[in-house]
């Protein structure tokens, strides 16, 4: 029988007085189990690699009965992975064991894992089978695999709905048959903490040579508690989790692997524990897992989730510029992220803009602050992603903005099919408010032509240019116009995710310049019309 210290042998120690837990992972078989989930060989392979670079003591692998393919990806992974123990799951019956031995053969450690359900319900209905024919077969499977290995494992599928005095005695005659790790499944995600914690308890009091084996957990996500039961099992006496990345699995998934490493990790005044996994490879194994499976991760999930380090509240983005533990019980290096992120959005304030100002380059005086946070907001409550670049230009258009005399203050445009296009454009001028309205061809024309009414003036348009600041229809846009009067050009810029807008800023920002210009050379040169 196989103890915690052979099992882990060669995973790199902490040095602790914590007991070890035993990480089982299954996404390559439970994880693989969901529909649309299935991988390739290759892909198995690259996953398998992972997880023993992480530090996973036992990674199964597959379940080589089911098909040529599962057999040959269990084979592969055992002549491959040198550090973890491969393991290869069973039915209660000869020809499955066998085979699981046979693909388990190039393995330096290899377990055999046999199955048999003993609730009622999968007893009556499912295998068709009385109790006392179940027994029989934990008794038979368990010896036919330790004549092919010393390392076996037995679980007792739908473990939880079982009636205790039965799940006794298979526990027994799974012992006595010679399995060294016995798991209790929440097969169906039906158990609560205090039960599964008061059945692996029941158990490791009631049963002869329970002392003598490990207990593993198996718990499934059905009701959202699968990584509540598996610490509650732990802290029962259990010393093995089982568990898959990304919570992959049947139904609504297996326990979280990451969230079960981190809360052990975080919470050791609660769960006196210890892993042997590399906690900064977490997020690296996520991102594999959900690209071979197309099981893409939610926002917001635990541990690896894209927000899980992200924090947009302007109170919250203050706290963690003050001190990081404000908002953050985990530091995002220890999963594998770089750097909280502070996200610009409507929500922020004025510390974290401050902030992001100073990283991208910007100093900016009292006044220019407030000025660039306001049109930052107004920004934030039009877009939904706020990124570095649409911030930049918003504080370029601010920069070149000041000490401008003409300031763009409302535009309204209607266009379409119905006829040429109308501009009602308000420009403050020297501090005046000044109303136009024209007609164009197109909106951008009509425009022009509004400001052209209200600021007078004899330069050509030379170009007219559109970009995209960032992606998605709700982008800003960036146009740049050029002006050119007497062979002399002139370029204004404007960003608004109004195209419209963007445009009027552009024409008014050129039209300042070329002010500036003439004011250099004949002053009052140009006229509010
Ligand atoms: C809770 C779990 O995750 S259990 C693992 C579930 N995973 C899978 O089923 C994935 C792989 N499975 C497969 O590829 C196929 O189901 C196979 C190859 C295992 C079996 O295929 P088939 O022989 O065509 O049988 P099928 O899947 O239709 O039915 C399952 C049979 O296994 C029996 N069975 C189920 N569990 C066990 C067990 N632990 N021990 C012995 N027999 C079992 C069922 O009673 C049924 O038997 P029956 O044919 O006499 O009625
Ligand atoms: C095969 C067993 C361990 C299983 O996956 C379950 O019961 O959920
Ligand atoms: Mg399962």
């Amino acid at each position: 029988m196989n103890t915690i210290s052979e099992v882990s042998q060669s995973t790199p120690q902490p040095a602790s007085d914590k007991d070890r837990i035993l990480i089982f992972d299954t996404t390559l078989r439970d994880g693989e189990q969901s529909p649309g989930a299935s991988m390739t060989l290759e892909e198995k392979l690259q996953v398998a690699d992972i997880l023993d670079q992480m530090g996973v003591d036992i990674i199964e692998a597959g379940f080589p009965i089911a098909s040529d393919g599962d057999f040959e990806a269990v084979q592969q992974i055992a002549g491959r992975v040198k550090r973890s123990v491969i393991c290869g799951l069973s039915r209660a019956s000869a020809k499955d064991i066998d085979r699981a031995a046979e693909a388990l053969r190039p393995a330096e450690r290899r377990r055999i894992h046999t199955f048999i359900a003993t609730s009622p319900l999968h007893m009556k209905f499912k295998l068709n089978m009385t109790p006392e024919q179940v027994l029989q077969k934990v008794t038979d499977s368990v010896t036919r695999a330790r004549n092919h290995t010393d390392d076996v494992e037995w679980s007792a599928e739908d473990g939880t709905r079982t009636e205790h005095d039965f799940l006794c005695r298979c526990v027994e005659a799974a012992i006595k048959a010679g399995a060294g790790t016995i798991n209790i499944p929440d097969t169906v995600g039906y158990s609560v903490p205090e039960e599964y914690f008061a059945l692996i308890s029941m158990l490791r009091q009631r049963v002869p040579g329970a002392d003598d084996v490990i207990f593993s957990t198996h718990c499934h996500d059905d009701l959202g508690m699968a990584v509540a039961n598996s610490l509650a099992g732990i802290r029962a006496g259990a010393r093995q989790i089982e568990c898959t990345i990304n919570g992959l699995g049947e139904r609504a998934g297996n326990a979280a692997l990451e969230e079960i490493v981190m809360a052990i990790r975080t919470r050791g005044d609660v769960l006196p524990f210890d892993t042997g996994i590399d906690t900064r490879m977490l997020v690296r194994a996520s991102r594999m897992v959900s690209t071979v499976s197309a099981f893409p991760v939610q926002y917001n999930k635990a541990i690896v989730g894209k927000n899980a380090f992200a924090h947009e509240s302007g109170i919250h983005q203050d706290g963690m510029l003050k001190n990081a533990e404000t908002y953050e019980i985990m530091r995002p290096e220890d999963v594998g992220v770089s750097q909280t992120s502070l996200v610009m959005g409507k929500h922020s304030g004025r510390h974290a803009f401050r902030e992001k100002l100073v990283a991208l380059g910007y100093q900016l005086g009292e006044n220019a602050f407030e000025d660039a946070f306001k049109r930052f907001k107004d920004l934030a409550d039009r877009k939904k992603h706020v990124f570095d670049e649409d911030i930049e230009a918003l504080v370029e258009d601010e920069v070149a903005a000041a000490g401008e005399r003409i300031r763009m203050i409302a535009l309204t445009v209607i266009s379409g099919t119905g006829g040429a296009a109308r501009a009602t454009v308000t420009l403050d001028v020297d501090g005046r408010h000044e109303t136009r309205e024209s007609h164009g061809d197109g909106p951008v024309d009509a425009t022009f032509a509004a400001i052209r009414k209200i600021v007078e003036h004899g330069a050509d348009l030379m170009l007219y240019q559109v970009s995209a600041v960032t992606e998605g229809t709700d982008a800003q846009a960036e146009v740049s116009v050029r002006l050119e009067e007497n062979g002399k050009t002139v370029t204004g810029r404007g960003a608004d995710t109004d195209t419209m807008v963007a445009s009027a800023k552009a024409y008014v920002s050129g039209l300042n310049k070329l002010m500036t210009r003439r004011a250099k050379t004949a002053p009052e040169a140009l006229r509010a019309g």
